[in-house]
């Protein structure tokens, strides 16, 4: 019996995780550790760069032990990570100038708008698949350059480096040896050609960005180096790296064009294979680099829903309608209807398609028979309809229409919410057996590359669905839905 495995890294939003995955892509040890947000202003989020490395090493270690005991033996690593949070540190201490700055800071919004109505926004979508957002790395980290005393004269004398995440835990991991990232990270930065797939001198000079902080960009499956033997006791190549959502995409092998994954987690993420060519999208999503392996690229449209589990969060939390997220299930499913109440919950705004930031949220429909049922439904209800959307705007893209959606993410341990997604969307909707499948993405790269997998077909046929919801609902009632939700998106809108 093959007793090798891969450590899968997950440094996340919210916590750091660490999994071991056994050669049949089966986690066997995990460890997970919440970290601190901090939000010193009105809309800027920080993550303490120590607190993240300190709780992505401990969860490391706890779950390299558990695989021990369990006889296993983790022969490499692979590195997944929240996207676009932008770093910056010292090359010869390693050590952080500034906090990170956290993908949902919107500190740098006027300065993207001035950049947008001085009508720099089509070459950088051209070049990049973005837009001109605070979302993307380049402005937080020119922020920094401009901001924090002394950055930018020792970013011009070399003395800086800039990372994502992954790029920050490989520096660390490597002690210090290594500056790197993958494609699909350097993708989601604004300072990266995706066509020529290297970093843009037009975009470093238009964010006055200093080439020496950049690390070197790599496939998602590359000998990335080793770690220093101080940290886990011993040396363990890395050999796979990829964003979060581009490695769920690759968890729930997604890899034929048409095919889409969506995760549910505080946000929601979907992302679609356009296969070997980009796809520019005329309905504001974004087109982002898939993955690179061996050289070959693919591509994927990817829409972005800011407030998914979020907003279960803030009917438990801020309302205090319900004591545990799961409780929304039973409540949504006692209810015959949705009676007429709509949620929309733009709380910072709207992603994808509508880039609306301005947008807030409210509740319609209430009467006096409304009660907590009625609100849960709404607010489970809100993350489908949004999902629709964005599933209607890639279809008007001409992307190749999927003929299933794969799910995950915490969120889709609701049944009711699974069904009614699959209603609505008029899709079967399937949830697979390894719902951790962000991990499994980074496990399967580092995989590749070690040779435990010949090729992508290999992981594909290792991808088992656990719960296969089929669309049930009459055509008619999904149309009066959703004309209700178009009908509440129209009020929050500010554009
Ligand atoms: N049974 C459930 N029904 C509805 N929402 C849920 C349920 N369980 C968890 N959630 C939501 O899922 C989110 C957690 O998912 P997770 O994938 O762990 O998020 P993240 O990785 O973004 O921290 C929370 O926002 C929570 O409200
Ligand atoms: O850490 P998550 O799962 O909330 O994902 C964050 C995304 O990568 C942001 O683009």
């Amino acid at each position: 019996m093959d007793r090798t495995a891969i450590l899968a890294i997950d440094q996340g939003t919210t916590s750091s995780r660490a999994i071991v995955f056994d050669r049949n892509g089966r986690p066997s040890a995990t460890a997970q550790q919440e970290f601190r947000q901090h939000y010193p202003q009105d809309g800027w989020v920080e993550h303490d760069p120590e607190e993240i490395l300190r709780t992505t090493l401990a969860v490391c270690r706890k779950a390299l032990d558990e695989a021990g005991s369990k006889g296993l033996t983790v022969q490499a690593i692979g590195i997944t990570n929240q996207r676009e949070t932008t770093l910056l540190w010292e090359r010869d201490s390693g050590k952080p100038i500034y906090n990170a700055i956290v993908w949902q800071d919107r500190r740098t919004a006027d300065y993207c708008n001035n950049l947008k109505h001085q009508g720099h926004e089509e070459s950088v979508s051209a070049r990049t698949g973005l837009l001109l957002d605070p979302y993307f790395s380049a402005s937080k980290l020119r922020w920094m350059l401009e901001n924090i005393p002394g950055a930018r004269q020792r970013a011009e004398a070399g003395k800086l480096a800039f990372g994502t995440i992954d790029s920050f835990l490989l520096w660390h991991l490597t002690g210090g040896k290594v500056h790197a990232t993958d494609i699909t990270n350097a993708s989601r930065t604004l300072l990266f050609n995706i066509h020529s797939q290297q970093w843009d001198p037009h975009l470093l000079d238009l964010f006055d960005i200093p080439a020496s902080l950049l690390p070197d960009v790599n496939d998602c499956t590359a000998d990335f180096g080793e770690t220093d033997p101080a940290i886990f006791g011993c040396r363990l190549p890395i050999l796979g790296i990829a964003g979060d959502q581009q490695a769920a995409a690759i968890g729930q092998a997604c890899f034929a064009p048409g095919m889409t994954k969506s995760t549910y987690g505080t946000g929601c993420f979907v992302l679609m294979n356009t296969g070997n060519s980009p796809i520019r999208s005329g309905n504001r999503l974004l087109t982002t680099i898939a993955w690179r392996i061996a050289g070959q690229t693919s591509y994927a449209v990817e829409g972005s829903i800011f407030i998914a589990g979020a907003a279960v969060q803030w009917i438990r939390d801020n309302l205090k309608l319900i004591t545990n997220a799961a409780e929304t299930e039973q409540l949504a499913a006692g209810l015959g209807s949705n009676h007429g109440v709509y949620l929309v919950p733009a709380f910072t705004g709207l992603g994808a398609p509508h880039w609306d930031p301005q947008a807030r949220g409210a509740l319609f429909g209430l009467t006096r028979d409304t009660g907590i049922a009625e609100i849960a439904r709404a607010t489970l209800e809100s993350v489908v309809y949004q999902t629709r959307d964005l599933m209607t705007a890639m279809a008007a893209d001409g992307a190749v229409p999927p003929t299933a959606l794969r799910i995950d993410g915490g969120m889709v341990a609701n049944n009711w919410f699974c069904q009614f997604l699959a209603d609505l969307l008029d899709l079967p909707v399937e949830r697979p057996e390894v719902t951790e499948t962000t991990a499994l993405g980074a496990a399967c790269l580092a995989g590749l590359q070690a040779g435990s997998y010949a090729s992508l077909d290999e992981i594909a046929a290792q991808w088992q669905c656990q719960s296969d919801f089929k669309p049930q609902m009459a055509a008619g009632l999904r149309r009066e839905l959703i004309a209700g939700w178009d009908e509440a998106i129209s009020k929050v809108r500010t554009e």
